[in-house]
This record gives C-alpha cells, structure tokens and sequence, in this order.
C-alpha cells in the first residue's frame, strides 16, 4: 500500500524530532523532553512504518541505536555490536514476547533471567589476561567513544579481575549509573557553584562519564553494574545460561545487579516485575522497567536480532514518572508557618500513576534559573508519593505570549508585606499571628506546651475555632464564653470549662520568655526568647530595642535582630501583643519579679526519676525560673539531687557523695514557696 502524502509527511516530522530529542539526549546528556513523550513519538514511528513498510529507510531512528560518537574521544569499533532493547510497555505486549520466544524454540515454558533496567549508559569494558585494557560507551552500537581513562576511576569497576586461570580476552558489558542520593548531592554542589544542573541521574552519569578530563570524572560518584558480556576467548566461561555466566562475573569481582532471578513463564515475569514496581521507589538507584531475557543461551543464539535489538530480550517499562504538560498559571500559596511557594497551576496530566493538576515550584529564585514561563510547556515530575514538580519548561514549545513570574510584594491571604531576607531562598508574609494562612499553626504555637501552655487547645479544638470564625488571634481567646465553647460539636459543658481552667492556668504559669517564645517570631526559639527575657526584662525594652542592642545579647546575631524588628514593626503584631498585655503582662511582671530574688541563685540541681506533678521539662523550668541551673549528672558540685519514682544510678551516686536529696514534695515546697 501505497502511503498518503500526509503520512509521508507525518512520518518525516516524526523523524525530524526524534533525531533532535536523541542529540539532545545522547550527544548533549541533556534531553529536552520527557522519555515517555519520546517514546510515544518512538512508538508512532514504528507504527506508520509497519503499516508502510517502503518508508523504512536504513537511517531511520527506529533501525539504529544512539547517536554517533562524539570526535572529541578517540572511537572504538565494537566487534560485536551494543544493541538497544525492545520495550514493552503492559502485559499484553509481555505476553506476545513470551509467545513469539515460545513459538521459535519450540517449548512450552522458558526460564527468564530477569533484572531491573538500571538508567544509566551502557559501556563495554576490555579485560585482557584478567586486566582492564579498554572501555568504550555503546555510541550508535557499531563505534563508541574511547572513555577507558575515565572508567578508571569508577571505584566499582575492577581493575584486575579476581581468580586464576582468566580468559584472555573478556567484555563485559554493563551500566554506568549514579546513585539517586549521590545525584541529589552533586547538583546540590552544581547549584551552589552556579553550574548546571542535571536533570535526571541518567543524564548526570553520562555528562560525568564523557568527560574529556578524568579528574572531572574521578570527583563524580558513579557506579557500575554488569549485565552481559560482549566476546570471550579462552577457559572457563558458562556456556549454557545468561544467569551462570552473571554468576561467573560476580566471582571475577565484577558488580552484578543485586536483584536478579530466573523465573519461569509468563506468571513468574509478571511477579518479578510487580515486586519490583512495588520497590521502586525505594531502590538507591532510578530503575525505568524490568528487562526479560531468555536464560538459556542456545536459545538465545536461536532467537538472534533484529535490527536494533535482541529478539531473545524485552525491557518491561515502569510507567513513566516525568510528563509533559501546559503551564497555566502560577498561584502564591502561602505555607502555615508563612512561607509563600509558587505553584503551577497544570493541564490535567496522567504521571506516576495519578492524575496531576499542580506542582511545586519551590520558590522564586529557582522559576527564575529554570527559566519556566507561565504558557510554558512543561516537564512534570512525581516520583512516588513525593509531591509532584515542575522540572523544566520546554524552550522549543514556548509560545510567543509566555510571560515571567513575579513573586508579589503583599501576602495574598493577609495583605501584610512579604519579606524577604537575602540569605534566604524562601518569601514570608510577615503577618505572623494576624495572618489568616498562619493563624492555625501561630494559635498551636501560642499554646504549645514549652510556649504558653494551655492545655486541651489541640489541632482539632484550634480548627474548630478558626473555622467558625470564634477566634483570630491569640486574644480572642480569653473572650470565648463557656457557653460559646459548650456549642462547638463534641464539646459539651465539662471540656469548656476545662479550656477555660486551661486558659487560667496558662497565666499563672506565664513567663516573659514563654510569652516571647509563644509569639512565634522567626528565629527566635526557647533559648532565644529566655536570653531576651533576662536580658531586657520586659516586653516594652524589647519592643523598644534596636538590632545593635539585640546583638548585645548572646548568640542573637543580625539575621536574628533584623527577624525580630520586622516582627514588632508590623502595626499587626502590636495591634495583638496589646490585646493580649491585660491577660498575661500582670502574671509575668509577678514572676519576673518573684525570679529577681533569685531565690535558687547559683544552686545547681540533678532530677532523676519521675515526678507525679510535673514533667521533667517543667521542673527544669521552675528551678531556671528561679536562678538555679540544671544539670545532667551528679557531681561534687551539685548541690540537690531531685529523686521522683524509678530513680535511676544518678541517686546512688547522689547518696555516696553525701548530696542532699529532695523528694518530690520536698522539692515543690522549696519551689513554691
Ligand atoms: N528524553 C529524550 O529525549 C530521549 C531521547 C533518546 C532516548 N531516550 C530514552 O532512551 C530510551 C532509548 O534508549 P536506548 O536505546 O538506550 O534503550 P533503552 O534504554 O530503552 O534500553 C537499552 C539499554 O538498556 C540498558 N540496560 C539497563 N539495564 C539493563 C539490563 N539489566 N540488561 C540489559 N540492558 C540493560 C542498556 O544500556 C541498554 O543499552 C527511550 O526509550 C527513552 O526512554 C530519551
Ligand atoms: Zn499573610
């Protein structure tokens, strides 16, 4: 059958942007589209060619393998070609394979040897006498690029194999790949050199393998993992199994994969690749499917080749993480501690196995270096349950009225200004406590126990009171009523009293640095806030300080100082703290004045056991809040050692050494009175 024009023309545009895709891919190590697409582009060739068998021409993409090896490294012919693999893409294209193999060997079940489909590249590696003389990667499967210096440094890769009477001539041939940790570290290291990232581990292996400096290739972390070999002359090698002649590498000191089976039938391939789907994610290294291959060798011999790959063998491919879609529009979300991420906004796009209509963006900074555009088409990644990313935009699909982001200077949900500090990547509303965005994690921060400590206000009481609109900010909550309270569902009288008592007691108990604490000022955490505390003994010195002052106290540096002025100098935040001055300011002027006394100045106490009153963390406080310090063991130098029930050997030694010893109501008494 003759092909329409249309085809014809279908079929040269295919060709066009595969050849573009595979240079990017192969030439550059810097693909610009997502593996599923090119597949999908792959696949569509393959069909129009099967269906008009005189459009299949030699130089088609669908009948070669790579692209043609870069000049810059010498070439190395390869004796026996490095083929590709035919993917299969479900169970029904599986199930044909198994058939078709069936079928040309006459027998009614095979044994597979089967092992995952490592993404890395593939290399040959020479070995002569037992020693690596050459390695080359696959190129376009005829000639490769010389990369012996370079695989040198691969740690995993022997230089001499292990064990007497050694062929004297092996290749082995395998693939290169990187770690995904060690990956994330080098583009970590890449970014804060300002050099291009790399956009897959793939990709990272291969631009550090066909480095022309070795020195370059030796500070990469890559890896090995043998697969097969190439030719072998002389003794000793398995002549009867694909899974032996594994066997036989691994004893040569050879990496083989670590997962690997030989299973039987259809049912034993469809297992493998199930289990191993199901530890995907998990796997140290990106593994892309499962690949099949014949185990028995005569059968394999049998079968022989197409023109780009082995009919004896199939890669099953994983459904595909990384997917192309169109960028709307980027929204502002602003985070419960206040963070403001950019977030695209998506075509409806099928990756990972879920339908996904928004990404990350991380921040700013990074749209910027990944140069995305909202009307972009994008790469989108989600990878497990990790939350789905934009990884790139595609530069050649950017239509004319794509337009940059620009982060806004108002927070979107509270209109409080955004700051942003510039050692920091991440943009904030600084709107704290009147931020509706925030309000939820600033009142679960105001009441947490080390904060103000109000017992019972837990994440549901706190939703229930934002959402019906009962509270705002921290003060409203001395205006709820019991009666207010009592109406909430699942509440009832006794646990609004309850809160209430709760919300007394957290007066009482009040400190100035708890209530600084319990502001949730960026930066500023226990410690801080109890520096600060003794320090400028009172809210209004505080507020009134300038940054050089702040610094006088210890550890707070400018980038604290700045994050505290900035908190102060939002009319919001002042608006709040007065609110609350009536509730708490009495109490804790009452204590700090008690404090001033110092009553356990300079005395040093040890706590061992439990306490039926109080935590561990509360006694210490009491014994701080009263000038005394607490140590971790007993030593000459302490000067109490507080015993509650199951007392561990910190008691005995408190006994030896003859130090007074206070029981629980011993020790309340000297704290309270
Ligand atoms: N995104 C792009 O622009 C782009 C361009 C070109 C190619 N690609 C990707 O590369 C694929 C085609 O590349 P390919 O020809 O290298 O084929 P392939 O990666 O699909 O499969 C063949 C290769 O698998 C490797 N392999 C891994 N584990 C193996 C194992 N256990 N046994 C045997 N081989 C194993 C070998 O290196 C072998 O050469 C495409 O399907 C696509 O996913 C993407
Ligand atoms: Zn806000």
């Amino acid at each position: 059958m003759k092909a329409p024009p249309a085809v014809v023309e279908e079929v040269n545009r295919l060709r066009q942007e595969i050849e573009q895709a595979n240079y990017h891919y192969y030439v550059l190590d810097r693909p610009t589209i997502p593996d599923a697409e090119y597949d999908r582009l792959f696949r569509r060739l393959q069909a129009l060619e099967a269906q008009y068998p005189e459009l299949v021409t030699p130089e088609s993409p669908t009948q070669r393998v790579g692209s043609a090896p870069l000049e810059a490294f010498p070439e190395v012919k390869h004796a026996v070609p490095m083929l590709s693999l035919n993917n299969a893409f479900d169970d029904q294209e599986v199930a044909a394979f198994d058939r078709r193999v069936r079928e040309a060997v006459g027998a009614d079940r095979i044994e597979y040897a089967v092992e995952p489909k490592f993404d890395g590249l593939a290399v040959s590696l020479l070995y002569r006498d037992g020693v690596f003389t050459q390695g080359a990667t696959r190129g376009d499967g005829y000639t490769g690029e010389d990369v012996t210096a370079n695989l040198r440094t691969v740690r995993a890769i022997p230089l001499r194999l292990q064990g007497q009477s050694l062929p004297t001539l092996l290749e082995v041939r395998g693939e290169v790949l990187m770690l995904k940790a060690d990956f994330e570290r080098l583009n970590a290291e890449q970014r804060a050199r300002g050099q291009r990232e790399f956009a897959n581990p793939r990709n990272a292996a291969a631009g550090s393998l066909r480095q022309l400096d070795p020195r370059i290739t030796a500070t990469r972390p890559l890896t090995f993992f043998a697969y097969g070999i190439g030719r072998a002359q002389g003794r000793g090698l398995p002549e009867d199994r694909h899974s032996r002649l594994l066997d036989y590498l691994q004893e040569r000191r050879i990496p083989v994969s670590p997962i690997r089976e030989v299973v039987t039938g259809l049912e034993g391939l469809q297992r493998f690749y199930r289990q191993l789907l199901a530890r995907r994610n998990e796997l140290p290294y990106e593994v892309d499917g499962v690949v099949y291959k014949v185990d028995r060798l005569d059968y394999q011999q049998r079968l022989g080749f197409v023109s780009r790959a082995p009919r004896f063998a199939i890669a099953h491919k994983f459904p595909a993480q990384e997917e192309m879609t169109e960028l709307l529009d980027i929204e502002v979300q602003v985070g419960r501690t206040g963070a403001l991420t950019p977030v695209a906004r998506l075509k409806p796009v099928f990756v990972g196995g879920v339908t996904v209509t928004s990404a990350t963006l991380h921040n700013e900074d990074e749209i910027q270096r990944k140069d995305i555009r909202i009307g972009d088409t994008v790469i989108v990644r989600r990878a497990g349950d990790v939350i789905p990313e934009v990884v790139a935009a595609v530069v050649e699909k950017r239509p004319p009225h794509a337009r940059r982001f620009v982060m806004p200077t108002r927070c979107p949900a509270c209109g409080s200004a955004v700051v942003r500090l510039p050692e920091e990547a991440v943009a904030r509303c600084s709107g704290g406590l009147v931020c509706p965005a925030q309000r939820k994690q600033a009142l679960l921060h105001f009441a947490s126990r080390r904060a103000l400590d109000i017992e019972g206000l837990g994440e549901k009481l706190v939703d229930q009171l934002v959402d019906t609109g009962l509270v705002e900010t921290p003060a409203d909550l001395f205006r709820l009523t019991e009666d207010q309270l009592a109406a909430l569902p699942r509440m009832g009288r006794k646990s609004a009293q309850n809160l209430l008592n709760a919300l007394e007691r957290s007066r009482e108990n009040a400190t100035l640095a708890r209530f600084i604490y319990a502001l949730g000022i960026r930066h500023v955490g226990e410690t801080t806030a109890r520096d600060l505390a003794q320090h400028f003994g009172s809210l209004d010195a505080l507020m009134k300080a300038s940054e050089e002052e702040m610094m006088a106290v210890p550890d707070v540096g400018p980038v604290v100082a700045r994050s505290i002025r900035q908190f102060f100098a939002e009319p919001h935040n002042r608006a709040v703290i007065e609110r609350l001055r009536p509730f708490y300011g009495a109490c804790w002027c009452a204590q700090t004045r008690r404090a001033g006394a110092q009553k356990l100045s300079g005395k040093v106490f040890v706590l061992t056991g439990t306490l039926s009153s109080m935590t561990r963390e509360e006694a210490k406080e009491r014994i701080e809040a009263l000038g005394g310090k607490v140590t971790g063991s007993v030593s000459r130098h302490t000067d109490y050692v507080v015993v509650g029930t199951d007392p561990g050997s910190k008691y005995e030694r408190a006994q030896a050494l003859g130090i007074p010893i206070l029981d629980e109501e011993a020790f309340l008494k000297l704290v309270r009175s």
